[in-house]
């Protein structure tokens, strides 16, 4: 279909998804608040609720915390295109993406949305009819949203408009629209040429890009100005990790340790600590690692039994770290370990800031009383995983974060929205980079007589590539405004982070699925995209956890 035959078309019908959207959603909410209240009932113990009930429950609380995740996310598009709309901003592409997108969510929260490949979450798993749901503007948004007609209308826009940073307005002020020119051109520059090399080598990202990044204030971005950075918000923080991540996600994630340790230091460190270490981070003089997980515990960090034993002053460390992500190169450690051993939970672990010689590939730990070696993995290359083990490794006193014993694991809970909106913009970006070489490879490749691009189950994988980068673009910024509000947003960093990760992933899967069988040859970045994708569900909180904190506070309500 032409543009003017398909605008005019639509013109005519009286399809405008935006008040649609905004008269679909009480429905929607109301079905959200039943599905909670049902399932509130059935894992309530008195007051409180209880956690073998909740366990029992698990398949409908996942399903209750993806049915929320969608209600956010349709809650932000509503936002997103009443703002684009009032700055006259709100053109056919977004018109195109927010019907699409609305009709295909909504058909889902009807039916059955996705919670992973083989799991469907639906309504009446908690209790509840999606009979609900049948409102006029439901309805009409399911028919007219996501057609044929509009898939291809967005993807022969998204033809004219390759090479652009964004398939629709972000949304985001023009300020925050340089900073991503800004890394866009970094990224095209210096990462895109030798991100594959990298990753078929398995090298670590060169000690110069990181020097040019610390150079363009990746590394303090968000650190306050009094402490040697830039103060700029986790807003900033997104749009940099997109663009970075878009170029690799090894470079896209190099600022994540960094942005843990500064989150720790600032929220639990004392004045000492942050005077001497924030600085130090901004610039990138130091590089930290984070070293929580072990062998046997993962998921379940606070059972973690590696110990920091009391010697003097200071502290000896033993026990095994495992998945330790740029640890060989770090030079301090973000280090969590128990204190009490009298306890085996959360209760008795610190959080230290030990520092350690920075190693090399030959000799990864040249210290005394740390030894480990190199996993290798599939993907997410570029800084290495370590694992390590700890014998009576001295770590000092003064290292203690805030001080105090016994509150590690807060600390690090306290950094958590953070961590996860970062993860969140890195899946973004991710799914972008997917998406962009999907779409060159559909343009370039012809099969019987035609670009790839031109079959309806070729645009219509390319069109739901964009809709739900622009969603999951929405439900992240969303929740980087929360933060930098100053107001608690661990439901909304938590389901960003779950939903950009599927999106990463099923971006990454089908643009395999374009490319066919060159998608599957290591020569094309398509298939070191696949790879780096599948991390994004695993790491920082894995989507079954995500989906449990998500549920329990839903559940509970405070
Ligand atoms: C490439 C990579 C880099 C990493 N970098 C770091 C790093 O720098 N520092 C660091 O400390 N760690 C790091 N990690 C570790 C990472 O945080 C853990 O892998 C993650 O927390 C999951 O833990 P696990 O691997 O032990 O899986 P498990 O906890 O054993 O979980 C396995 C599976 O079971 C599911 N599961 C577990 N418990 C439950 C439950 N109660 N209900 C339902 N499902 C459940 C999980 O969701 C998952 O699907 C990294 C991991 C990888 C792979």
């Amino acid at each position: 279909m032409s543009q003017p035959t398909f605008a005019r078309a639509e013109a005519e019908s009286g399809f405008d998804p935006a008040s649609l959207l905004a008269d679909a959603l009480p429905a929607v909410e109301s079905a959200l608040a039943a599905a909670r209240e049902t399932l509130r009932a059935r894992v309530a113990a008195g007051a409180r609720i209880s956690n073998a009930a909740l366990e029992t429950e698990q398949h409908a609380a996942h399903c209750l915390a993806w049915i929320a995740t969608y209600v956010e996310c349709l809650r932000q598009m509503r936002d997103w295109a009443a703002r684009l709309g009032a700055a006259g901003e709100f053109g056919e592409m977004e018109r195109l993406i927010l019907g699409i997108g609305a009709g295909e969510y909504l058909a889902q929260l009807r039916g059955g949305l996705p919670m992973s490949q083989g799991e469907i979450a639906r309504l009446a798993d908690i209790g509840v009819d999606a009979a609900v749901l049948a409102t006029p503007a439901i309805d009409r948004l399911i028919k007219d949203g996501n057609t044929d007609a509009a898939r291809r209308r967005l993807v022969d826009l998204m033809i004219e408009r390759r090479g652009t940073a964004s398939f629709g307005a972000t949304g985001l002020d023009e300020e925050f629209e340089m900073v991503r020119d800004q890394f866009r051109r970094f990224a095209d520059e210096k990462v895109v040429p030798h991100a594959h090399g990298w990753h078929l080598r398995d090298k670590l990202i060169p000690l110069e890009i990181i020097e040019e990044m610390a150079g363009l204030g990746v590394f303090g971005l968000t650190i306050p100005e009094e402490y040697g950075g830039s103060g700029m918000g986790k807003t900033a923080m997104c749009v940099v990790s997109e663009e970075l991540s878009r170029g690799y996600i090894g470079v896209g994630s190099l600022g994540t340790r960094s942005e843990i340790a500064a989150e720790l230091i600032l929220g639990g460190g004392v004045e000492e600590q942050k005077r001497e270490w924030l600085p130090k981070i901004a610039a990138a003089e130091i590089l930290p690692t984070a070293v929580f997980t072990e062998p046997n515990t993962g998921s379940d960090l606070g059972g973690l039994r590696t110990r920091a034993t009391k010697k003097g002053e200071d502290y000896l460390v033993t026990g095994n770290k495992t998945w330790i992500t740029h640890a060989a190169r770090a030079d301090m450690m973000t280090l969590l370990a128990r204190t009490d051993s009298e306890t085996s939970d959360y209760r008795g672990l610190s959080m230290f800031l030990a520092e350690k010689p920075r190693g090399t590939d030959d000799d990864p730990f040249p210290a005394e009383g740390m030894s480990g070696g190199e996993i290798e993995v599939l993907g997410y290359r570029g800084m290495k995983e370590y694992e390590i083990g700890f014998d009576s490794f001295r770590v000092k006193g003064a290292a203690l974060l805030g001080g105090e014993e016994g509150k590690g694991f807060k600390q690090l809970m306290k950094t958590f929205e953070s961590a996860r909106i970062q993860t969140a913009a890195r899946a973004v970006g991710v799914a972008q980079c997917a998406m962009e070489l999907a779409l060159s490879y559909a343009i370039e490749r012809k099969q019987f007589g035609k670009p790839l691009a031109a079959f309806p189950r070729v645009y219509g994988k390319l069109a739901m590539m964009a809709v739900e980068i622009m969603f999951a673009r929405q439900i992240t910024y969303f929740a980087a405004a929360e933060k930098d509000a100053a107001r608690r947003c661990d439901l909304e960093a938590g389901m960003a982070k779950l939903l950009a990760a599927r999106v990463a992933w099923a971006n990454a899967d089908n643009g395999v699925q374009i490319h066919g069988g060159n998608g599957f040859a290591l020569e094309y970045p398509i298939s070191r995209v696949l790879c780096d994708a599948r991390i994004l569900n695993i790491f920082e909180g894995a989507a079954e956890i995500q989906a449990q904190v998500i549920a329990r506070r839903l559940i509970e309500g405070n």
